[in-house]
C-alpha cells in the first residue's frame, strides 16, 4: 500500500505526477473555513508532508500521529518547531543551496532600487508628473565602490556579497554567528561586531534565519546606531526587524530608506504605514519566485520527501543536528 502524503500548495504537474507515482495524495491549495476539517482528517492519517507558507507548530502536527517526515519547499523553516519534530524523531527537509543566486539577484535589485528611488520615480512617469528636471531633491545615491555591511553571512549572504565585491566594488562587511572563511578569502570581507557593522555601513542587508535568537534583532537601538544615509535592506523574515520601529525610523529620516522583501505580517496589509512611506520599497516575498527557481525548489523538496520517507536524511535536514541527541 502506498503511504498517505498531505500536499498543501500546488506544484507543477510533473512533480506532481512524480509523488502520485509513489505516494496517496490528498491535496490542498489552501485551508480554510469550508475544507479545514478535510485537512486534519487528511493530516491524521499523512506520513509525509511537503508545501509551503502554512504555519505548522504543535498545535497543528499534534495532529499528525503517523507522519515520519516533513518537506517544506523553502530554505526557511520557520514555519515548523525543529526541536518539537526532533523530539518526535520527526525530520524536517528543507530547499537550501538551490535558490542563492536568485534571491540574491532580488537582494541586489531591491537595494539598486532603494539607492535609486527607482520605484517612486517610475511612478512618477507613470502617473504624468514628470513635466521637468527631476530635481537635485529626488537624485539617488550611489552603490558603487559603497560599504555593504551583511548580518548573517550564510549562503545567500555570501551570494549577495559576490555580487557586491566583483560588480559593484563596495567593501563587504559582515557579522555573523561564526567567521565565513571564504567570504574573507574570496571577497576580502570582514567580520564586524553587530554594533561596529551598524555604525560603519552605507548599505545594511539581514539575511538571518527566524529563530527565538533573531527575532526583533533590528529595532529601535540598531537604528539609531545606523548612518543618517544608511538605506537598510531585509529579505530574511520580517519578524527578524521590529517594524515598527522601522517605520519609525523611515518616517522620521533616522535612516535615509529601507527595502523590504519580507514583512511581520504577510501579505502586507494595505493600511499598513510602510505604503504611505516615499523612502521603502516593498516587494511582495519574491526572493526566489522565478519559474526556474521555484522548479527548482519543489523538485528539490519532491526529491527530499521521498528519500526521507525511505529512511535517508543523509541530505537537506534542517533538524539532522537535533535528530542525533
Ligand atoms: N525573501 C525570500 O524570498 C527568501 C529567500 C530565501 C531565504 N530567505 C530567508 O533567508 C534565510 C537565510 O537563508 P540562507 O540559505 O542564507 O541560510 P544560512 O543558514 O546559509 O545563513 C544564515 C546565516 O545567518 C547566521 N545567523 C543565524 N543567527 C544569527 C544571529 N543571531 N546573528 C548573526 N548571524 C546569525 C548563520 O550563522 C548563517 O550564517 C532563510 O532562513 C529564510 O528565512 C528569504
Ligand atoms: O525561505 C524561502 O525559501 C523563501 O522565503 C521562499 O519561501
Amino acid at each position: 500500500m502506498k503511504k498517505k502524503v498531505l500536499l498543501y500548495k500546488a506544484i507543477p504537474k510533473q512533480e506532481y505526477e512524480r509523488l502520485k507515482a509513489r505516494f496517496d495524495i490528498s491535496f490542498f491549495d489552501t485551508v480554510n473555513d469550508s475544507n479545514r476539517s478535510d485537512f486534519f482528517t487528511a493530516l491524521k492519517e499523512a506520513e509525509g508532508l511537503i508545501g509551503s507558507s502554512l504555519p505548522m507548530g504543535p498545535n497543528v502536527l499534534d495532529k499528525a500521529l503517523k507522519l515520519k517526515a516533513a518537506s517544506t519547499i523553502s530554505v526557511g523553516t520557520d514555519q515548523f518547531d525543529l526541536a518539537y519534530l526532533a523530539e518526535r524523531r520527526i525530520p524536517l527537509m528543507h530547499t537550501p543551496d538551490v535558490l542563492n543566486e536568485t534571491t540574491a539577484d532580488t537582494l541586489f535589485t531591491l537595494l539598486m532600487c532603494t539607492a535609486r528611488r527607482a520605484v517612486e520615480l517610475s511612478n512618477m512617469v507613470r502617473e504624468g508628473r514628470w513635466t521637468k528636471s527631476i530635481g537635485e531633491q529626488r537624485y539617488g545615491t550611489d552603490v558603487h565602490g559603497k560599504t555593504l555591511g551583511i548580518i548573517g553571512m550564510g549562503r545567500i549572504g555570501y551570494a549577495l556579497a559576490k555580487r557586491g565585491h566583483f560588480g559593484f566594488n563596495m567593501t563587504i562587511q559582515y557579522t555573523n554567528r561564526s567567521r565565513n572563511i571564504n567570504a574573507e578569502r574570496d571577497l576580502n570581507a570582514t567580520y564586524l561586531s553587530m554594533e561596529a557593522l551598524l555604525e560603519s555601513s552605507d548599505f545594511i542587508c539581514v539575511m538571518t534565519p527566524l529563530t527565538p535568537k533573531t527575532e526583533h534583532l533590528i529595532g529601535e537601538k540598531e537604528f539609531s546606531m545606523m548612518k543618517k544615509s544608511a538605506i537598510f535592506i531585509n529579505g530574511s523574515r520580517g519578524k527578524v526587524i521590529n517594524e515598527k520601529a522601522l517605520i519609525n525610523a523611515l518616517s522620521k529620516r533616522v535612516i535615509r530608506a529601507a527595502g523590504l522583501d519580507v514583512y511581520e505580517v504577510e501579505p502586507l496589509p494595505a493600511n499598513s504605514p510602510l505604503c504611505t512611506l516615499d523612502n521603502a520599497v516593498l516587494f511582495p516575498h519574491i526572493g526566489s519566485a522565478t519559474t526556474e527557481t521555484r522548479l527548482k525548489m519543489v523538485s528539490c523538496a519532491v526529491d527530499n520527501l521521498i528519500q526521507a520517507l525511505a529512511g535517508d536524511v543523509s541530505k537537506n535536514c534542517a533538524n539532522g543536528h537535533l535528530l542525533k541527541h
